[in-house]
């Protein structure tokens, strides 16, 4: 070693932290730490056994050099610094120094150590060791102990695998070193043991030698003997032979030259030895050197583990100081949330409570209604068989009541039904059975009646009133009704359909329409196809009034379509139009009149009578070349009969309801005809004359009606006559250019009405009519014919059956249809 090279291989254990650290380090497994101590105890026991070995080794020669005194102050001083081997020998006696190995440390198990320093040093290691021990001991359990309380988290198997790691290469460190520094250890300590046995054996030979050279001083021929035979001091130097032979030669002189050229040649020999054992103890210093070089490695790596499971037990203690923060909030939490919750249930454990305590008495009520029930339950049966028995006797009783006062009303009812009637009778009576109603067709739709104006006004506070300037007088003209110009379809049928009505009670109707052409005759009797007039309303009328009495009664609703033409009298719906008709007293000599080949079809619904209708117009058109103006100059009638029988009683009824489109009205003079229209408006002239001659008649009660004079009233005679009902429809065109004929028209209308009314004639029904009266039998019976009284007109002995799926499509565009609806 040279000098102020530091010599920290004998540094004293306790001052170096390595062993303290690597005891109180909190290393999860002691085992690992106690093999790692245990290790480096048998190191430094090694290495102090050597020591002793050395040491015994010169202590048994009797020998101390300075170098070992050196050493052993160099184990002493060392930590102060590098100048040990430059102090020279040490004044530390041997005896001292074990003194102080007894006084320092524990001795147990020392003996084979002679230098009472390393005794000493290996003592306080060995206290060291023992107390580190203790404190691994108590770390480990606190490291068990938190462990069983913690649980293995990932922290702490991350911990278990680094540990597990460290220890597996500590391990493989150790046997690697140990096994390299025990395989060199024990090489050199065989060298050693050579090189101590061989210097050993050098040392007793020179001793023997150095006798025998000091026995020889006294024994001069031993001496001389023993220097001339070299061969038995063969290990003698040189040096020494040459010394020997010197003294043979100049013994006296030179026998205490020779004694110190020995010396200084043993001390020599020792001095090299020395320097060799110097040599040998640098070169275990190094290897001290380099095990506690591995060893502070090792103690790094350790510190390293140690901070990283320091860090790990510090995010385990903040991760569990977390968890139990989060544990102690949760709880808190938990209990005032139970807290609350507690204090709801108990809320409602005392509202329960006080339900509890309301509902018991209805608990008991409830008990004995259900107890009461029970009873009835079980009574119900019998209840039951008798309530049946009693209900039964009130049913029948009521049964029996019911029939009573069903037959009673029906009595009732029927009387009731002979009231109205009569009263109805009697009203029409009162109002005349001949009415007159006055319809003023709008301007502006009549032919040539640009530049015209009306000439008619009304009268707003009397609706039977109507008022005509003519040449700048006003006339005045009063009759049953007047419908002004904006007096739509359905205002005018409301007022007759009493009249059509009362055919189902059987009466027999007449309805004309009467007015010069182009007054509105057929709008106001047929209608237009979107606004229908009286014909279709009428039978729809009928239609709603049969069903309203079903099924009390039956009816059956016929209709026949006539058209008379210059006193022809043609049948519309049979299979020849253009075929006469002929009127024929009834051969049974019942004295009735009747048309033989008339058709009557029975109608049920509205599509009947649209189909019906139909084959009227087409048959009426292909009659004639020009239907408007045909239509104009010929009178067209329907004639709708209503027969019907009571089911209850049997009682029959019949009546026929006679709607009748005039031809137009103009004068002879006006219309400036000749030939064929001079005759046609001669039969129109001539039947319209007789109508308002029989209607006068029957009005003013005259004893004689002139049936007969004409087609018209003849076919119509039953209709006319008795208590039949009559409503004259006078149409008038309110324009100035048709003043002349409105104001014959409205003197027509005026003459029929004013006629007085008689006394009231005893009057019968149809029904109850004899038909035994005296009639005219003639056609050409005259006005002065004597009076007959009114009969029923059969018209339809001989019919025949109407063909309604033979109609043909042609349809008239002004023809009206009745909805279905
Ligand atoms: N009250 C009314 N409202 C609207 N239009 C009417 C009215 N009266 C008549 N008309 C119209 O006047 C025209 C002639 O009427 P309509 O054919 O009924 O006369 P008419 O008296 O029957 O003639 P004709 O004697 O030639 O048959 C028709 O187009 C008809 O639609």
């Amino acid at each position: 070693m040279s000098d102020g090279e530091e010599d920290t291989s004998f540094l004293p254990l306790q001052t170096s932290a390595f062993p303290h650290r690597l005891l109180t380090s909190d290393l999860p497994n002691p085992s690992n730490q106690q093999l790692l101590i245990q290790t480096l105890q048998d190191k430094v026991s090694e290495f102090q056994a050597r020591l002793c070995r050395e040491d015994a080794g010169w202590g048994s020669q009797g020998l101390w050099t300075p170098k070992q005194e050196c050493r052993a102050s160099q184990l002493e001083v060392a930590p102060a610094g590098g100048g040990g081997s430059s102090q020279g020998p040490s004044e530390l006696h041997p005896a001292e120094q074990g003194q102080g190995l007894q006084e320092g440390s524990d001795t147990q198990n020392l003996s084979h150590v002679k230098d009472p320093a390393q005794q000493a040093l290996i003592g306080r290691l060995r206290a060291q060791v023992g107390l580190l021990e203790e404190k691994l001991l108590d770390q480990t359990q606190e490291v068990e102990r938190l462990r069983a309380g913690l649980g293995a988290t990932d922290l702490e198997k991350q911990l278990e695998v680094l540990v597990l790691e460290n220890e597996r290469l500590k391990q493989e460190l150790r046997e690697c070193q140990r096994s390299q520094e025990v395989e060199a250890l024990r090489r050199q300590l065989a060298q050693r043991d050579g090189e101590v046995q061989e210097q050993q054996q050098q040392l007793r030979e020179l001793q023997q030698q150095l006798e025998q050279v000091l026995q020889e001083q006294g024994t001069e021929p031993q001496l001389s003997q023993r220097l001339r035979a070299p061969s038995r001091q063969p290990m003698l130097p040189p040096q020494a032979k040459y010394l020997a032979d010197v003294g043979e030669m100049a013994f006296p002189r030179h026998k205490r030259t020779l004694h110190e050229v020995q010396t200084q040649a043993q001390n020599q020999a020792l001095q090299e030895q020395l320097v060799v054992q110097q040599d040998l103890f640098l070169e275990l210093q190094q290897q001290l050197h380099e095990s506690q070089r591995v060893s502070s490695q090792l103690c790094a790596q350790v510190l390293a583990y140690e901070g990283e499971m320091e860090r790990c037990q510090g995010q385990l203690e903040a991760e569990m100081q977390t968890l139990e923060e989060e544990k102690n909030r949760v709880i808190e939490e938990a209990f005032i949330r139970a807290e609350s919750e507690m204090k709801a249930v108990h809320q409602n454990l005392a509202g329960v409570r006080m339900n509890l305590l309301t509902l018991q008495p209805a608990l008991r009520t409830l008990t004995c209604d259900y107890n009461c029930l029970k009873r009835q339950v079980q009574d119900f049966p019998f209840m039951l068989e008798k309530a049946i028995a009693e209900a039964k006797q009130e049913i029948c009783h009521v049964i029996r009541e019911v029939s009573s006062t069903n037959r009673e009303l029906l009595r009732k009812y029927k009387r009731e039904m002979n009231l109205r009637k009569r009263c109805h009778d009697e009203l029409v009576r009162l109002r005349g059975n001949i009415r007159v109603f006055c319809r003023v067709r709008p301007v502006g739709q009549e032919a040539g009646s640009s530049g015209s104006r009306s000439i008619v006004t009304f009268n707003p506070d009397d609706d039977a009133l109507l008022h005509l300037a003519n040449k700048g007088k006003l006339m005045t003209f009063e009759l049953d009704k007047v419908f002004p110009p904006q007096t739509t379809q359905e205002e005018v049928f409301q007022e007759v359909q009493s009249l059509i009505t009362s055919c189902i009670d059987g009466y027999n109707v007449c309805i004309f329409a009467y007015g010069q052409t182009g007054a509105g005759k057929t709008y106001t009797m047929e209608g237009v196809a979107d606004n229908p007039g009286i014909n279709q309303r009428a039978l729809q009328l009928l239609f709603a009034e049969v069903s309203e009495k079903a099924p009390d009664w039956e009816f059956r609703i016929t209709v026949s379509m006539v058209e008379i033409y210059n006193e022809t009298l043609r049948n519309l719906l049979g299979d020849n139009p253009s075929e006469r008709l002929e009127i024929k007293m009834c051969p049974d000599g019942s004295g009735q009149l009747y048309v033989p080949g008339l058709t009557e079809i029975s109608v049920q619904s509205v599509e009947d009578i649209n189909r019906v209708f139909n084959l009227g117009y087409v048959n009426r058109a292909t009659a004639c070349t020009n239907l408007n103006e045909h239509s104009s100059r010929s009178h067209a009638l329907l004639i709708v009969t209503v027969a019907g029988v009571n089911t209850t009683t049997g009682h029959r009824t019949s009546g026929k309801l006679n709607l009748v489109d005039l031809a137009g009205s103009e004068r002879i003079s006006r219309s400036g005809a000749e030939g064929c229209r001079l005759r046609e408006a001669q039969c129109i002239n001539k039947s319209l004359a007789a109508l308002g001659d029989v209607i006068h008649a029957l009005r003013s009660r005259q004893p004689h009606v002139p049936f007969r004079n004409s087609r018209l009233t003849y076919l119509l005679q039953d209709s006319l006559s008795g208590d039949s009902k009559t409503l004259m429809m006078v149409q008038v065109s309110p324009l100035d250019s048709n003043m002349s004929e409105s104001v014959c028209s409205l003197k027509f209308a005026q003459r029929v009405r004013s006629v007085e009314l008689g006394p009231a004639s005893a009057t019968r029904r149809p029904a109850d009519c004899s038909p035994s009266s005296a009639s005219p039998t003639h056609d050409s019976v005259e006005l002065d014919s004597p009076p007959v009284t009114p009969m029923p007109l059969p018209i339809s002995r001989i019919s025949s059956s109407g063909s309604i799926s033979a109609l043909a499509g042609a349809r008239r565009k002004s023809q009206p249809h009745l909805s279905s609806d």
